[in-house]
């Protein structure tokens, strides 16, 4: 498959094991390829009848496998994840298509996808209660129970793993899934919801529907959905709450982020520099957890500054579905020019453009309509600037200047986010006292931006609650 060949031809909601036309509508929608800026499908958004048609599949699905024992539902999400493994190439070619990001990374996605399913098929096995011991000879016991219908609603900067990353661990625990992915990215989803159906999981196990913000609030205030797990803004993160609080449903809250990058004078300079990089450039810098705010020590601050922008000038960007692409475009036309106004912000409250920062059309004619801008390093930032404050969601990295730990600590803190931080030092004493103090769910030492699915992902503050990936998150479905 190549850049400007594809179309969706199918339905894009998934019920009852099958793909279908919605049976209401709430509006349509557009599906662009974001490298060429063309139409890949119109889509109706599903009305509230859909909605609990989708509901209702999921209810007669649930009866099914939440009576399955661990190891039953094990084998079968361990079939899946083999699925995906098997046909990852062409399922990172349609994120890939539809999403921007580079099929480099697009395969990486994939691959904490399948790895997702294997973690929760492992733990689905050996899933347990307690036996308590009481006075007397008598004993109480606890039996972990899955809630029922879950609802997970997705962004569009990780299609497939977002959509993953929900059902996975629902799914172990035993319960049913409606998904509705963000109508910007409606299309991978379908290939996970086939691929489960093909792995023997009961018909309406997993459903798709398609739509915006109305789809949403029937899916949140459906009297028959037991939780919402949600990744997206803070703004709609605190619909959705009011929502689910309303219907006293629990919720999981995947927010956004603005997240602190540590760089002491001993670090190892190369790769507090990849670092720094991986922080802020991945997915064009569509990332929740991205290391936005670049604190370099002052002492190596134009040295760092220097080899950041060599580097970030060599970021080869273009047709996302070439092998050496390192950056696509962005999501949307709307979503460049927020992003561009930032920067313009960015240059009136008196930072520096050091590279980028501006649109950039490919030498490829067949890609001059895409959303493509050259990744940003500003300098002379302060933290009181709107680019340093708040979340940018595009390539633009904020480097600052701090001389003390204690200094850096504080103003790494002094946000309403929590999502993310790290810190780069050779001084193991100090990079274990500096995580400590940092108010982040996840915090990378001399790295950044890999997320095992083995480790419970999730934030502190207004990046939200609940956590996804990791045993604990059996607690949030169970
Ligand atoms: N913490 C995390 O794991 C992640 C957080 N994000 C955050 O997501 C944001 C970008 O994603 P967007 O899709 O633009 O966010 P968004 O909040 O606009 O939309 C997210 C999803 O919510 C749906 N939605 C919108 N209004 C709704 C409503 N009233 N009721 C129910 N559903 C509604 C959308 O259709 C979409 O599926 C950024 O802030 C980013 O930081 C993105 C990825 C991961
Ligand atoms: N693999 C990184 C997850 C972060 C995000 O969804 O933005």
């Amino acid at each position: 498959m190549s850049t400007g060949t594809f179309v969706v031809s199918q339905p894009l909601n998934y019920r009852g094991g099958a793909r279908v036309e919605p049976a209401d509508a709430s509006g349509t929608e557009k599906a662009f390829e974001p490298a060429t800026g063309r139409v890949i499908a119109t889509f109706t958004c599903s009305g509230e009848k859909e909605v609990n048609l989708a509901v209702q599949n999921a209810k007669a699905a649930f009866k099914i496998w939440s009576k399955k024992s661990g190891m039953e539902r094990c084998r079968i999400l361990l079939e899946a994840a083999r699925i995906i493994r098997e046909r990852e190439d062409e399922i990172a070619t349609v994120e890939c298509i539809n999403n921007g990001k580079s099929i480099f990374e697009a395969r990486l996605d994939i691959d904490t996808s399948w790895q997702c399913l294997e973690y929760y098929a492992g733990l689905a096995a050996s899933m347990a209660g307690e036996h308590i011991q009481l006075p007397g000879g008598s004993f109480g016991y606890t039996r972990r129970e899955p809630l029922g219908i879950c609802v997970g609603i997705g962004a569009w900067n990780y299609p497939f793993q977002i959509a993953s990353w929900k059902s996975a661990p629902a799914l172990a625990c035993g319960n049913a899934m409606v998904f509705k992915p963000s109508p910007f990215t409606p299309v991978s989803a379908l290939l996970l919801a086939e691929i489960y159906t093909e792995a023997g999981v009961p018909p309406g196990l997993f459903n798709v529907v398609q739509g915006g913000a109305a789809t949403g609030q029937f899916l949140c205030q459906h009297h028959d959905v037991a939780k919402v797990s949600f990744t997206g803004s803070v703004p709609t993160g605190m619909k959705i709450m009011e929502m689910s609080a309303k219907g006293i449903k629990p919720v999981t809250l995947e927010l956004g982020g603005k997240s602190p990058l540590i760089i002491f004078s001993d670090c190892d300079m190369n790769n507090a520099v990849k670092g720094a990089l991986m922080a802020n450039f991945l997915t064009q810098g569509q990332v929740c957890c991205n290391g936005t705010r670049v604190f370099v020590q002052k002492e190596i601050l134009d040295k760092f500054t220097e080899e950041v922008v060599k580097q970030t000038q060599r970021i080869k960007i273009g047709d996302p579905l070439l092998e050496d692409t390192r950056m696509g475009p962005l999501i949307n036309r709307p979503h460049l020019e927020r992003v561009l106004g930032f920067v313009k912000v960015a240059k009136e409250q008196g930072a520096k453009v050091l590279c980028g920062g501006d649109i950039y059309v490919p030498e490829d004619p067949k890609l001059k309509d895409g959303y493509y801008m050259r990744p940003c390093v500003l300098t002379n930032c302060r933290d009181d600037m709107t680019c340093v404050k708040e979340e940018i969601f595009g390539p633009v990295m904020c480097i600052l200047s701090f001389d003390t730990e204690a200094e850096v600590l504080e103003r790494a803190n002094d946000t309403t986010f929590g999502l993310a931080a790290g810190v780069f030092t050779r001084d193991i004493q100090r990079a274990h006292r500096v995580v400590a103090e940092l108010q982040a769910g996840t915090c990378f030492i001399n790295n950044y931006n890999v997320s095992p699915v083995e480790l419970p992902f999730g934030g502190y503050k207004k990046s939200g609650f609940g956590r996804e990936n990791g045993r604990v998150t059996i607690e949030y479905y169970s």
